[in-house]
């Protein structure tokens, strides 16, 4: 631990006149003679401290001048101490937290911390804070209103300890600030004869520093800020008759701790006297002893009115702080090794939370795949199923396609085409009811008909047209007969309810060619519905074709997913 004395710092701030001294007769009574002393107007007496200043000093020129160091002290691991003292009314409330427009040190102290940790760039802190009040020597606190007499005890690491005290650990200025709001409205606060918002209490704002290397050496070290704005003194006199019993009461608790500690600043200004130190007499100077004994860098601003009709109480404040700056202390820094520091503390935990965290995501992505899995497999017996629904519904189709076509070739089989005509043979004239005169014949009949088509007044010249070809290879000729022969036996051999029907015709000798016009359109009309309908079937098939092909598709990127996720 480095060691280093040095002295108190006492500041003195004289606030300007108040409405109610102004319409007084009492005159100016004290005046700031220099930088660092602070004079009686119409007398002798001076005294001198670090620094005095007058009613046109800014709190933050305070601040800057006194706070900061100590705040910058607190970043580096010493603690540090900041107490207003003095009389009601005095302006100690106005320096240590201000007002909105004009903030005091605790507002600037806290903005300044935060300031300071964003510029490490090579530490990691963690700041707590915890906002207690003394009042009527009981410890209560103020951000959490059931907690009241809080007790006491030595720690021989933290010095002393508020049992159950809230501490909150803070990230940003604002929650600080949120804290400190808090903390006000469970205040004890009372109008005095000398002021309209007086504190009854003594108020203890702490933050608590802890910072940690993180390059080079591990140092780690814990520093506690105390900001004190104490309760004002006030003569018994200066009460009228209508002072509330607990306004006395209040006012004998928070004389007496002022006096406690106006003899604690005594005895340690008076090193050469070895009397005992009567920190244990109120608890504002048991809060106080490790600070006050050497432990932290303290800083007391005493705060003064200038008005003579306070010359006693005046002169009694700055009568204390003339003995606290005698005070002399050996600050020491706090590092700490141990593991007792909340920072490491909760690194530890983070550290824990973190692997739990790890684990938690592994599982969750497990699980997230398995609900993949479970999900993949669930479209895809949806589109299996589909799949050979829609493969039944193909076999039908081909099916009943096969059948279309097998009839289609039968009913196809019926029209002859010239190619079909050469190739077939006259198995018909082996046969024993036919012979060449007979197919003459025939032919003379064939003739007749294509004749008796012919005529426009019959009208079924145009549906014949198409099968000229076929009457045409039949010409009554004995010679294209022989010809042709194969082409003959071909139409009489697939054309058969018209060789029926020739054959009728030659038995009977009666005209049947409008039958067999009958049978030649009835063949093509069945074909035509036949050729609709294979059409038909067709396109119903695409689209088929078309779905299981999607259908394919989904499956197969299904079944990459799948792959993918195992
Ligand atoms: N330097 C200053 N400049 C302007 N006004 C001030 C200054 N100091 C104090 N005052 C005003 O004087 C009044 C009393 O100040 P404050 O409440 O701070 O006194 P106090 O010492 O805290 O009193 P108490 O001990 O009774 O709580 C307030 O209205 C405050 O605004």
């Amino acid at each position: 631990m480095e060691r280093k004395e040095e002295n108190i710092t006492v500041a003195v701030r004289i606030r300007p006149l108040q409405e109610r001294e102004l319409a007084s007769t009492a005159e100016i009574a004290w005046e700031k003679k220099d930088n660092n002393i602070i004079k009686e107007k119409k007398g002798t007496r001076e005294f001198i401290f670090d620094r005095v200043y007058d009613s046109t000093t800014q709190t933050s020129e305070i601040f800057n001048d006194l706070a900061l160091k100590v705040i910058n002290k607190c970043m580096e691991g010493y603690n540090g101490c900041i107490f207003c003292y003095g009389q009601t009314g005095s302006g100690k409330t106005f320096t240590m937290h201000g007002m909105k427009k004009l903030p005091g040190i605790v507002p600037q102290a806290i903005e300044s911390i935060f300031t300071s940790i964003q510029k490490s760039s090579q530490k990691e802190f963690l700041i707590r804070c915890s906002y207690v009040e003394i009042y009527n020597e009981s410890v209560n606190d103020l951000l959490n209103s059931n907690s009241l007499n809080l007790q006491l005890a030595e720690d021989h690491i933290n010095g002393i300890k508020i049992i159950g005290v809230t501490e909150e650990v803070c990230t940003s200025p604002n929650q600080v600030q949120s804290l400190l709001v808090l903390g006000e409205t469970h205040k004890n606060i009372a109008s005095t004869s000398f002021n309209q918002r007086s504190s009854r209490a003594h108020s203890i704002f702490r933050v608590i520093v802890e910072s940690k290397n993180t390059y080079g050496k591990p140092e780690l070290s814990v520093a506690s800020l105390n900001l004190i704005d104490l309760a004002g003194s006030e003569s018994a006199n200066v009460h009228t008759v209508s002072a509330s019993s607990a306004r006395a009461r209040e006012m004998k608790y928070i004389n007496r701790s002022l006096l406690t500690l106006s003899t604690v600043i005594m005895r340690l200004s008076d090193s050469k006297n070895a009397v005992p130190i009567p920190y244990r007499d109120s608890k504002l100077t048991r809060l106080l002893q490790p600070a006050l004994e050497g432990d932290s860098k303290v800083n007391i601003i005493c705060n003064i009115s200038p008005c003579a009709l306070t010359f006693e109480e005046t002169l009694s404040t700055l009568k204390f702080a003339q003995r606290a700056k005698k005070i002399k202390q050996t600050i020491g820094r706090n590092d700490h090794l141990d593991s007792k520091a909340l920072i490491i503390k909760y690194q530890e935990e983070i550290h824990v939370l973190q692997e739990k965290l790890r684990e938690m995501e592994q599982r969750m992505s497990l699980e997230a795949n398995i609900q993949v899995s479970e999900e993949v497999t669930h479209q895809l017996i949806v589109l299996q199923e589909e799949k050979e629904k829609s493969d039944a519904i193909m076999e039908n189709i081909l099916q009943e396609k096969l059948q279309l076509e097998k009839e289609l070739e039968r009913f196809r089989s019926f029209i002859i085409h010239p190619e079909d005509v050469k190739n077939a043979k006259i198995s018909c004239l082996e046969t024993d009811d036919f012979d060449l005169i007979s197919c003459r014949k025939s032919i003379d009949i064939i003739q007749k008909i294509k004749e008796e088509v012919n005529k426009p007044s019959i009208g079924f010249a145009q549906i014949v047209e198409s099968r000229n070809a076929k009457y045409d290879i039949v010409l009554p000729k004995e010679s294209l007969l022989t010809d042709n022969i194969d082409k003959l036996e071909d139409i009489l051999n697939s054309d058969e309810p018209l060789r029926r029907c020739m054959r009728e015709e030659k038995k009977t000798g009666v005209d049947n060619h409008v039958d067999c016009m009958r049978i030649i359109e009835e063949q093509d009309r069945i074909i035509q519905t036949m050729q609709k309908v294979m059409g038909e079937k067709d396109e119903e098939i695409l689209v088929l074709k078309d779905e299981l092909k999607l259908c394919r598709n989904n499956l197969a990127s299904l079944q990459r997913s799948i792959r993918k996720n195992n």
